[in-house]
């Protein structure tokens, strides 16, 4: 192990004299910015150069985190690094005012490839090879057709599971977004115990991954995800996949008339939406499932914000305002807000299953006929007139 460092510590001499001529000319403030930026991309360069040659060997993480110490990266980065991807439990963070130091962008730069590498090593290790029925099943995933009930069958019913991994992966928000691998396969367990909560034929984890998918074909399809941020993609999936969470499998209109708690709790409103919302933002207080732990607070207020209007306009009642709005905002060529677009978006996914092949739509029809029934059952013989 010793001698692997001494190794990567030679190759890194390069970059590391060039940033010293770099500190140097800023300290005697003889500075030509344009050749600083230049330098500094190529300095970059090499370090990733090191850095991903060095990711074939295989180093344990707590002598990466070891030797980045040694290399003078500030506290706060190696504690983070620390609490992100070892057991070891995060100091609090201490306020400065302080301008950045050079310095500290050199080491911010060295840090962040460091992460980069660090997340894919660590979700290519979680990410075993997948059953060849699997990878058979996702090679659709951008396609209209994509047999959601296969994909569930092959990955011994975990659809939602496979289907926000297999995504999220490929827009890389994990590691844009520095999604602890183990709070995703606890959240993403959880969300999935929740849709199975009331066994619902219609209602089920496998409903909320074929929304998901459908979202990212409409984005993928329709090119809006270019136009989107990643802040707004990530949102967007994350909402497909918490849209009906702990569905009750009865309608809002069964909630109040039966002035169910739910009913009470949200006094009539939006009632089912409003507890999928609250009881999925619920599983993120517990930090061992808080995908968006290392979200700032900006990115997270705007991100719980899209999430919550987006989850809120899945409520079947909002669907004529909904269209109606779009439609004038169209016709009159007004600027379209990203969050209603998005809303219209998750709800389209959400009715979409009559546009699918027949036997997946006779599928979905099937449950929810069933559903209805149940419903109807439950509610006999003193409530009939409103199911
Ligand atoms: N009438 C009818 N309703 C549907 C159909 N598909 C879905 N829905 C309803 O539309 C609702 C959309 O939101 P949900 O997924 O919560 O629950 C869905 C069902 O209650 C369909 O094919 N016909
Ligand atoms: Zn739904």
């Amino acid at each position: 192990m010793a001698e692997l460092v001494r190794i990567r510590k030679k190759r890194l001499q390069i970059p590391i004299s060039r940033l010293r001529s770099m500190l140097k000319q800023l300290e005697e403030k003889d500075v030509d910015f344009e050749e600083i930026k230049k330098n500094l991309d190529f300095t970059a360069s090499l370090l990733e150069a090191v850095y991903l040659d060095g990711s074939r060997q295989c180093l344990e993480s707590e002598d990466d985190l070891q030797q980045l110490q040694s290399d003078g990266v500030p506290s706060e980065v190696t504690d983070w690094l620390a609490s992100t991807f070892t057991q070891r439990v995060r100091r609090p963070v201490r306020r400065s005012d302080e301008k950045p130091k050079f310095r500290s962008i050199v080491h911010a730069v060295q840090a962040g490839i460091f992460v980069e590498r660090m997340f894919k090593r660590a979700y290519t290790a979680a990410m075993p090879d997948q059953p060849a029925e699997v990878v058979k099943c996702l090679r659709d995933v951008d396609r209209w057709s994509f047999d959601v009930f296969a994909l569930n069958a092959a990955s011994s019913d975990h659809a939602l599971q496979t289907l926000f991994f297999e995504l999220i992966t490929r827009y890389e928000l994990n590691s844009r977004f520095k999604i602890p691998i183990s709070c995703l396969t606890e959240f993403l367990s959880a969300v999935e115990r929740g849709y199975c909560k009331h066994n619902n034929p219609y209602h089920s984890h496998v409903h909320a991954a074929d929304v998901t998918q459908t979202l990212h074909c409409l984005l993928l399809r329709s090119g809006l995800v270019h136009w989107l941020t990643e802040l707004e993609v990530m949102a967007a999936l994350f909402a497909a996949a918490i849209h009906d969470y702990e569905h009750t499998g009865t309608t809002n209109n069964f909630h109040i008339h039966t002035k169910s708690e739910f009913a009470l709790i949200y006094n009539d409103r939006s009632v089912q939406e409003s507890h999928h919302l609250s009881a999925a933002f619920r599983l993120l207080q517990n930090d061992q499932m808080n995908i968006f732990i290392n979200l700032t607070r900006e990115e997270w207020m705007e991100l719980r914000s899209l999430v919550i209007e987006m989850v809120l306009s899945t409520d079947m009642s909002s669907h004529l305002l909904q269209v109606k709005a779009m439609k004038s905002c169209l016709q009159q060529q007004e600027r379209i807000d990203k969050s209603k677009a998005l809303s219209l978006l998750l709800h389209t996914a959400d009715i979409s299953h009559p546009s699918k092949p027949w036997v997946l739509h006779s599928r979905w029809t099937k449950a929810l006929m069933e559903e209805f029934f149940r419903q109807r059952g439950r509610a006999w013989p003193t409530l009939l007139s409103f199911v």
